[in-house]
């Protein structure tokens, strides 16, 4: 496979240099679906880490290998041409996250994925005269729905927690809003070599996904590292041939806080390209949030205010990158006087 031509990113702010985290041991859960019996190690896992890789997926090679492929083209075309199709929220991105003023070292192409494709006006726009990446695109997140719900529906048996579909049911509702983005860190080359070897500059920041789950694959090259919960960033070695699921916002309320959505970002490399496709699994626009009674003991309270799925995209989109945005939604609990 063609390698992406370095593009140069026309970015004005280089973003901060961090230091590189020291650990290289890697205690990353590994999920395997094709078994049953994994419930009990997702639920640790999504408490432990917010965070895990899954193998035996069944997902086929020959969609992830096509779309990455198709994803380097894309990425290979002059700027001018990627900037046809440049835009906010949907479309091609480049050095700026979101509109609050995030920065990274990072190209990206940022679909709307709904399953009522025809009435998104987005996708077959961008992509109607890119037949194969707009294939390929479909053919691959159709799957990662597939997945996602295999996931969430394991989910709920470790959880205990009937029927089976209480958390897929989410993410394969025909209006739930799920999106999907290709991501391209090239190398760059204004590393700090003096700083710990050098992989010091950020590609994406700090953040968590404002979703349920997100599905990450990468190809070969390193850089993204997750938060754990004593504060210390571990790299998650990569693995082109698993997906890697992120816990988010959405879930964390959904489970009372049992689950943690997992703080993560992406540093750069100074040799090689790093190509990732991310697909972010989000409710209805519609769709009420709140945790789980059936979740919940008599004597827990709940942690979050209710809201819509809408109402925190309006709210999460108004956010800078690392916020908490979770913090408007906690209830203010006051202890009890005895
Ligand atoms: C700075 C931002 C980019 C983001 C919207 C936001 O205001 C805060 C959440 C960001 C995030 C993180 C996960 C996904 O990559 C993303 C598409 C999402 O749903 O929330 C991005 C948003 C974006 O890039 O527009
Ligand atoms: O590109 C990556 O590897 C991760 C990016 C990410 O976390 C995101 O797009 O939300
Ligand atoms: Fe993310």
């Amino acid at each position: 496979m063609k390698t992406v031509k370095h593009t140069f990113i026309a970015m004005t702010i280089l973003p901060k240099p961090v230091e590189e985290p020291k650990s290289v041991f890697s205690p990353i859960p590994v999920i395997d679906i094709s078994d049953p019996e994994s419930k009990h190690a997702l639920v640790k896992a999504c408490e432990d880490f917010g965070f895990f890789k899954v193998i035996n997926h069944g997902v086929p090679s020959e969609l992830v290998s096509v779309l990455e492929h198709e994803a380097v083209e894309f990425f290979s075309l002059p700027t001018s041409d990627k900037n046809q199709v440049a835009g906010y929220p949907f479309g091609y991105g480049n050095g700026k996250i979101g509109r609050n003023g995030d920065v990274g070292w990072v190209e990206y192409l940022l679909m709307n994925v709904n399953l009522d494709i025809g009435s998104d006006p987005f996708l077959p726009a961008l992509l109607n005269n890119r037949e194969t990446i707009r294939n390929a695109v479909l053919e691959y997140t159709t799957s990662m729905r597939k997945m996602t719900c295999d996931v969430l529906e394991m989910m709920t048996d470790g959880l205990g927690i009937k029927p089976r579909n209480t958390l897929s049911k989410l993410v394969s509702d025909q209006n739930s809003d799920s999106k999907f983005r290709l991501n391209h860190y090239p190398p760059c080359p204004l590393i700090n070599e003096n700083i710990d070897g050098g992989n010091n500059v950020i590609g994406f920041g700090e953040h968590t996904d404002p979703q349920i789950l997100s599905v990450l694959r990468s190809n070969n090259t390193s850089g993204f590292q997750i938060n754990l919960t004593n504060g210390s960033w571990i790299s998650v070695p990569s693995d082109p041939s698993s997906f890697f699921f992120n816990v988010c916002d959405t879930l964390q309320v959904l489970t009372n806080g049992r689950f943690k959505s997992v703080k993560h970002r992406v540093l750069t490399n100074s040799m090689t390209s790093r190509v990732s496709m991310i697909y972010f699994a989000g409710p209805s626009l519609t769709q009420r949030i709140s945790p789980l009674t059936c979740l919940m003991n008599n004597e827990d309270e709940s942690l979050y205010e209710e809201f819509t799925w809408s109402e925190y995209k309006s709210s999460a989109y108004s956010s800078r990158l690392s916020d908490n945005r979770l913090q408007p939604f906690e209830r203010k609990l006051f202890p009890l006087n005895d």
